[in-house]
């Protein structure tokens, strides 16, 4: 469904050229859940952005089922981690998940707010669609921003670090729950974190970049089914494998790395 190819990206030019990414190529498959990690700094939301064609490479180009990709495309969504400055406070929850539908000319507004009531429900919800987002706790307020996510019926969900600011028990239920709205909705996921076990517990694959300028280091195949436990599966002596693998991978370009990059 996606194929990154010899991505290249700097900031500024010259001499004060900051090289991020440095020749990124991966592919994602339809129905596949893949995870990115990487040194801090190291450009995974330079990288997120570049896939969303938000952002264009310096060289080579970012393919979205077959085509490539000239800037952002209706079948591909972005949650980003900041919520609160995500959702529009003026709206109520119910017409933030309606926005994610501005681009759907075949609903009409009727339409369009039962999908919305619906898509509120299935993140738990539904006695909210009227309330504001700031009357949501922060993970509630996540919650209506992957609803809206969803609302695009994009094909490939770009997930920025979208439990970052959540409490750790908010977030082991949002990880269920992203996992349930993947499989349910049949959708494409690519999730950005600095969390490896979350990584390694959400996905089919993990990739794992280099640090500055990056590359993909690792493309790991997370062998463990599509159906996940909070206990059991983190118990797994496979989970536990992967996740020496990735965090030691990770730990080594730590130690490479000057103090003025280690966040
Ligand atoms: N628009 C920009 N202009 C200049 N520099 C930028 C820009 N965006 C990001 N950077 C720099 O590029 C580097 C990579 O940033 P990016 O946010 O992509 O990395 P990251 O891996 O997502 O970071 P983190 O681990 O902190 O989430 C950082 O040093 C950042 O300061």
């Amino acid at each position: 469904m996606l194929h990154a190819e010899g991505l290249a990206k700097a900031y500024g030019s010259g001499a004060g050229a900051l090289k991020i990414l440095d020749g990124i190529s991966f592919s994602v498959k339809k129905g596949e859940f893949v995870s990115i990690v990487g040194p801090s700094g190291c450009g995974k939301t330079t990288l997120l952005m570049t896939l969303a064609g938000l952002q264009r490479p310096d060289s080579g180009s970012v393919s979205f089922k077959g085509k490539v990709l000239n800037g952002p495309s209706t079948g591909i969504a972005v949650v980003f981690q900041d919520y609160s400055r995500s959702l529009f406070p003026w709206k109520s929850n119910l017409d933030n998940v309606v926005f994610g539908m501005v681009r759907n000319a075949t609903l009409g507004r009727a339409g369009k707010l039962a999908r919305g009531r619906e898509l509120l429900a299935a993140v738990g919800l539904d006695g909210f669609a009227d309330h504001f987002p700031w009357q949501l706790s922060g993970g509630m307020q996540q919650r209506v921003a992957i609803a809206r996510g969803l609302a695009s019926q994009s094909e490939l969900l770009l997930l920025d670090e979208p439990l970052a600011a959540v409490d750790a028990q908010t977030r082991a239920d949002m990880q269920d729950l992203l996992l349930d709205l993947a499989e349910r909705f049949h959708q494409t996921c690519i999730l950005v974190t600095h969390d490896v076990e979350e990584a390694v517990y959400m996905a089919d694959r993990v990739v794992v970049l280099t640090r500055r300028p990056t590359r993909v280091d690792h493309d790991i195949v997370v062998d463990l089914g599509k159906k996940r436990d909070q206990i059991t599966t983190r118990e797994d002596p496979r989970f536990l494998e992967i996740r020496h693998d990735v965090m030691a991978a990770i730990r080594r370009f730590r130690a490479q790395a000057p103090v003025s990059e280690m966040a």
